[in-house]
């Protein structure tokens, strides 16, 4: 008999920000996904069922407690597998029910609005002698007599009503009427209908598949048709036709009556894409993102529930998309680190995408041209299933890549950001009518402002980084805060007039470029010239529609894009990703470096690609220089087990922040303490888990709060969690806890 009801409440309020047990009378039946009324400190509120059961907590065992007051919708409005799903993103990312839930089902959002009441009645004597006394104040109550229920916000009454704020205080002051909240909530009307789709065809493709997309084609049907849940790895060479391969397998599953997700890691990426999709499936087409704007994903989601959209295209965020005959979810680009959101609950889609497909018995299909170590190692393991495409589509090759060590160039007097060799092969296929991209892995004008004769490098006075020279507005900027100030004169800490602008960023590669081709029209594609929503799609469709010769970029240059024209990739500087104090640096390098070489020579034109770099020797440079990636994976995978590093353990963080740095050290120390204590417990005794810190976070201050961070790892990641909650359970009982805030993150991917 399951008596008791587990109940969210008013999620729209940060601070209950749990759910609550309450009693189930037995004239209602209730059903998980169910909006109810209750009881909360006095106030009626509402909430959601997300659980139901027969026993309680052991906590809760001796309280009274409340009934559910009653049903608000007779339907559930949230799909069970859905709470479910919540409940898993919960549990897995140590994040509460309230903001799992937001994430899964967004459209529970609300917002609590001030609203007026009315007492009074019109025909009061009190009321009546107002209108002598105060004409406005007694319009206000014929106003507010002619509303709904007799309330209205507080907001619209002032707007609306011209009511002056001093009299709605009068008012409340004489009880003639009431300030209170309500919980308004937007768009949750849409429950999720199952339509059966009828099997459809659709257009033909102008070429056949290539026999490598074929197979792999078959191999995902196959899984699908047998019912196996699974994931698979697409490990396709750039330019093999992976996007291909998805249309089709989305044409043959919406063939099947089901629906199906693509994402791509970036909202940027997604216009682009959904188009090549639109072309075939057309309306069935809809794309999903945190940018879109709040109505308009209301809007969005309204549709996929009403069964009308069938193909979800967007970005991380998407993987939710309340699609109700899911039977696939593509991930293409499946290493990109964009796929793990960085905020509460910090999860993985790759990881959400899989729960998922457990439910439905739906297939997951990751796609890239350098897989992530993990997703790489798990289907060597055969923990995945591995499918490959080794060659690129029709008569084009990888191209070839030299390698260029700048460090030479210097000594022979080159002092320009580009290699002899990098502008002879520049001038060359320009001549040919060709075009070609530089990259550059690094925003802003230059990175960093730095006095040559002490020193002293302009920092952010509330973050622990330099600030960037941005030569547009001749600003200084902090790409944390976004603090700004103008760039120094003199230094401010010795006097001196020599300050330098140092470092190379797009802006500075594109002002050379242009002194060395004074005819050549050149693009730039940065996060700059990309802030507002249609910028990056234009500049693309420039460049692809051959309106210049050169694009000059950033890592956004990096993914997924297809221009037939272009031979001639340039790496301006290799080195930046691999400096990075983070074990995956030279994983991201290789990956990055893969990805833009293979931007050329994609069509018929053969193409070369030109990698300039301080450290030749570099072994995750010389592989991608060969497309090597399966001799880069085992090289990394031993690296990876000698140091004991993912993918072989998991790493859960911690960081503790706190806006004063002694309070911060104290609490991370006792952290420590707490950690180091648990694990004498008999039941971590014999386990495999490392403490590592407490240390500096590698950002150690940040919009002016101080940041340590422990580390805990293990090889087990259930083991690992419950020694962390134990832990920090303890730690939260110490005194060194109090006004730290702590963020806690599985698996991350950044130190
Ligand atoms: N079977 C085919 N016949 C002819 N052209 C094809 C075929 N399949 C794909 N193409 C074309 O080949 C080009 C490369 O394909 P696509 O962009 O899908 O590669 P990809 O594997 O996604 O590469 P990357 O990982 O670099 O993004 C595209 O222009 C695509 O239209
Ligand atoms: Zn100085
Ligand atoms: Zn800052």
């Amino acid at each position: 008999m399951l008596r008791y009801a587990e109940v969210l409440l008013d999620v729209a309020n940060r601070r209950l920000d749990q759910s609550y047990h309450y009693l189930i009378p037995e004239h209602l039946s209730l059903k998980i996904g169910m909006r109810v009324l209750v009881n909360l400190q006095n106030r009626k509120v509402q909430g959601l069922v997300v659980g139901l059961t027969s026993d309680l907590p052991e906590e809760l065992e001796r309280t009274p407690l409340k009934p559910v007051l009653e049903i608000i919708d007779e339907h559930s409005l949230v799909p069970p597998d859905l709470i479910e799903l919540a409940h898993w993103l919960a549990k897995t990312t140590l994040c509460s029910m309230a903001q799992s839930l937001h994430t899964v089902w967004p459209l529970l959002k609300g917002k609590m609005e001030k609203r007026l009441f009315l007492l009074a009645s019109p025909k009061d004597s009190d009321v009546q002698t107002l209108r002598w006394l105060n004409e406005e104040a007694f319009r206000g109550i014929e106003v507010l007599a002619r509303t709904r229920n007799n309330e209205i916000s507080r907001n619209l009454f002032i707007k609306r009503a011209h009511i002056s704020e001093e009299t709605v205080e009068m008012l409340i002051q004489q009880g003639m009427i009431r300030e209170g909240y309500r919980f308004i909530s937007v768009g949750v009307g849409q429950r999720r209908e199952t339509k059966v789709h009828r099997p459809q065809e659709y257009s033909e493709r102008t070429f056949a598949l290539s026999a490598e997309q074929e197979a792999a084609v078959s191999a995902v049907m196959t899984s699908l048709r047998v019912g196996l849940c699974e994931t698979i790895l697409l490990h396709g060479v750039t330019g093999s036709g992976k996007t291909e391969v998805y249309r089709e397998l989305i044409a043959q599953v919406l063939s099947r009556g089901g629906d199906a997700i693509l994402l791509v890691p970036e909202i940027s990426l997604t216009a682009q894409v959904a188009r090549y999709f639109q072309a075939q499936f057309g309306e069935n087409v809809i794309i999903l993102h945190s940018g879109l704007r709040a109505k308009e994903k209301i809007q969005a989601w309204e549709e996929i529930l009403k069964g009308t959209k069938r193909i979800v295209i967007g970005a991380r965020s998407a993987v939710f998309a309340p699609l109700a005959n899911l039977q696939l979810i593509i991930l293409d680009e499946e290493h990109d680190g964009a796929y793990k959101q960085d905020e509460n609950p910090k999860y993985h889609a790759r990881d959400v995408a899989r729960k998922r497909m457990e439910q439905v018995g739906g297939v997951v299909l990751l796609g890239s041209a350098t897989p992530s170590l993990e997703a790489y190692a798990a289907a060597k393991a055969g923990k995945i299933r591995l499918l490959t495409m080794s060659r690129r589509i029709g008569h084009s090759q990888l191209p070839p890549v030299e390698i260029v060590d700048m460090r030479k160039e210097l000594m022979q007097g080159n002092r320009s950001i580009f290699s002899k060799v990098l502008q002879q092969k520049l001038r060359e296929r320009l001549e040919l009518g060709e075009q070609a991209m530089l990259f550059l892995n690094r925003r802003g004008y230059s990175t960093f402002v730095v006095c040559r004769e002490c020193g002293y490098v302009v920092s952010c006075p509330n973050c622990d980084v330099t600030l960037t020279y941005h030569s547009q507005g001749q600003s200084m900027r902090c790409h944390y805060c976004d603090h700004q100030e103008q760039p120094p004169l003199t230094c401010p800490k010795c006097g001196s007039r020599y300050i330098r602008f140092f470092g190379q960023g797009t802006q500075r590669v594109e002002e050379e470029l242009q002194v060395l081709l004074p005819e050549t029209s050149i693009l730039r594609l940065d996060f700059d010239t990309t802030r507002n929503r249609e910028a990056h799609t234009m500049i693309l469709e420039s460049f692809r529609r051959q309106k210049a010769s050169i694009l000059v970029g950033t890592q956004m240059m990096a993914k997924g894009l297809d221009f037939p024209n272009v031979t001639l990739v340039g790496v301006i500087a290799a080195d930046q990703t691999l400096n990075m104090p983070d074990f995956r640096a030279k994983e991201r390098t290789f990956q990055l470096l893969t990805q833009v070489a293979g931007r050329a020579g994609r069509s018929e034109k053969a193409g070369e690609v030109i990698i300039q770099t301080y450290t030749p020797g570099d072994s995750a440079i010389e592989k991608a220089s060969h497309h090597d990636y399966e001799g880069f994976f085992w090289e990394e995978i031993r690296y990876r087990k000698g140091r004991k590093y993912p993918p072989f353990t998991h790493i859960i963080r911690v960081l503790l922040l706190h806006d004063k740095e002694e309070r911060v050290i104290l609490g991370a120390n006792s952290l420590g303490t707490c950690l180091n204590e648990r694990m004498r417990d008999p039941k971590f005794g014999n386990t495999d888990l490392d403490i590592l810190g407490p240390a500096q976070a590698v950002l150690a201050r940040l919009k002016n709060q101080w940041r340590w961070q422990i580390s805990v790892r293990g090889i087990y990641l259930e083991e690992l969690r419950e020694f962390l909650h134990q832990g920090i359970r303890d730690f939260f009982k110490t005194s060194a806890s109090n006004g730290i805030i702590l963020n806690i993150e599985v698996d991350p991917l950044t130190n």
